[in-house]
């Protein structure tokens, strides 16, 4: 069987959308319109296919993107997404060919980290991806929470204001807001002018999935945008003629935890509202121990969500900050030799350099352990724990867990 691994060409471009679809258990052909739509913002260079004759049977996309690291710097993101292989086609070591084609690809370009978010768990940890970021979902059961309904959301001491406004408002202050939050949390990944867009409806219809939800914007005393919550409500009536109405919150973003904290009690005092849906959250969400009774909050998804595979261990151990200041040696095992060998990390709250050394080591971990502990949201004792960290100096974990970890832990708001 002849099977072709090809970057695709434009007349190439609607059999391999198809084939995405397929991947996706989705049967019917994607329309004109989607095609057209796609194509306009895809860099055809990064989109891979492997083709069976005529017909596309897997798939594979990355583009740019910008990860905040801890610190509130920035590197660059192969992020990756599309991926694909037609179930006749399966465990034939596809998905293999098109991840190695990938990141030579981005590892030649000098992205520092590739990303990516799993659809199953166990697909990414053979390429040297970990987990780096982890999601909580929450339900809460409004009338449970101890949340008076008779008081307003904002009071005369949040000293803030909170507007509903529409889509142009969302995209005219949704990018500074989002700058400002990608500046205090780790784990932020770039959103594009296309992703606002989207994002408020435009250029999207019902047929696309597409609804108005509600937009919230948080002001504070000062007049600045500091925060943006983002929700449908759905229309439920119990037979008793008592509203049993869910909020779904699709986004809730703000730059300072005053806004933050508003917009959650704003949400959670919604007249008929009896259920709000957290959407993607950070474990440490503020949202249950906001709320007079945090058992109100039950927790409906708990997973692993960004995905980090390091490309350049020198450049992304640079540009992130620590808690303390340290050194340590860490000896790097990467099957694939794209970022494989023993580095000394002088790290500091100020920044850190790292060097290739030649000194004996006091960790020794995979890359795919490096890209779990990178941005801060686990525990290198854990790992030692599971026997996925190596000490080979006492003490060495201890203290790499003290300068790795963050206060607040890690978040990637959305999906790609
Ligand atoms: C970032 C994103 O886009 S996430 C979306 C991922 N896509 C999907 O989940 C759609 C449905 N699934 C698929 O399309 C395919 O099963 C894929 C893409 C996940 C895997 O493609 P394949 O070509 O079958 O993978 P490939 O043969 O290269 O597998 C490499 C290894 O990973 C293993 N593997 C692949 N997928 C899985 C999985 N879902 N669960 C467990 N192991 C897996 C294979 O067994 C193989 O292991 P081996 O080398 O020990 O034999």
């Amino acid at each position: 069987m002849n099977l072709e691994l090809r970057t695709v060409t434009e007349s190439g471009y609607p059999e391999w959308l198809r084939a995405v679809g397929t991947g996706f258990l989705r049967a019917s052909a994607p329309a004109e319109d989607e095609i057209k739509g796609r194509l306009a913002h895809t860099d055809l260079s990064r989109v891979r296919g492997v083709f069976d004759g005529g017909r596309c049977v897997a798939t594979f996309r990355s583009f740019d993107q910008e990860l905040t690291v801890v610190g509130g710097a920035r590197v660059r993101a192969d992020a990756i997404s599309a991926v694909t292989v037609s179930p006749t086609h399966r465990r034939r070591g596809l998905l293999g060919r098109m991840m190695a084609a990938d990141l030579a690809a981005a590892k030649e370009r000098g992205d520092v980290v590739a990303t990516l978010i799993a659809a199953e768990y166990p697909i990414y940890g053979r390429f040297g991806f970990g987990p780096a970021t982890w999601t909580t979902e929450w339900e809460i059961d409004v009338p449970r929470s101890g949340l008076d309904p008779r008081r307003p959301a904002l009071t005369a001491e949040d000293g803030g204001r909170i507007d509903l406004v529409e889509g142009m408002e969302v995209r005219m202050f949704g990018p500074g807001l989002h700058d400002r939050l990608a500046a205090r949390t780790p784990g932020v990944i770039s959103r594009d002018r296309r992703w606002w867009e989207v994002n408020t409806g435009v250029g999207v219809t019902a047929a696309d999935g597409w609804s108005d939800p509600f937009y919230a914007l948080y002001r504070s005393a000062d007049g600045e945008v500091d925060g943006l919550a983002v929700y449908r409500a759905d229309d439920n009536w119990g037979d008793a003629k008592q509203p049993l109405n869910k909020a779904t919150v699709k986004t809730l973003i703000a730059a300072t935890p005053a806004a933050e904290r508003a917009l959650w009690r704003f949400v959670c005092s919604i007249d008929w509202i009896t259920t709000v849906r957290s959407g993607h959250r950070a474990p440490d969400d503020l949202l249950p121990l906001l709320l007079p009774d945090p058992r109100a909050a039950r927790v409906v998804t708990q997973a692993d969500w960004l995905w980090v595979r390091l490309l350049d261990v020198v450049r992304a151990l640079e540009a992130r900050t620590y808690a303390a200041e340290a050194t340590l040696v860490l000896d790097v095992r990467d099957e694939t030799g794209l970022t494989a060998g023993r580095f000394r990390l002088d790290a500091s709250p100020a920044g850190a350099s790292c060097v290739p050394t030649r000194e004996s080591a006091d960790l020794t971990l995979d890359v795919r352990e490096l890209g779990t502990l990178y941005l801060g949201d686990e525990s290198v004792i854990r790992l030692m724990d599971l026997g996925r960290v190596e000490e080979n100096r006492a003490g060495a974990a201890a203290t790499a867990d003290a300068v790795f970890r963050t206060g607040r832990r890690a978040w990637c708001p959305d999906v790609f």
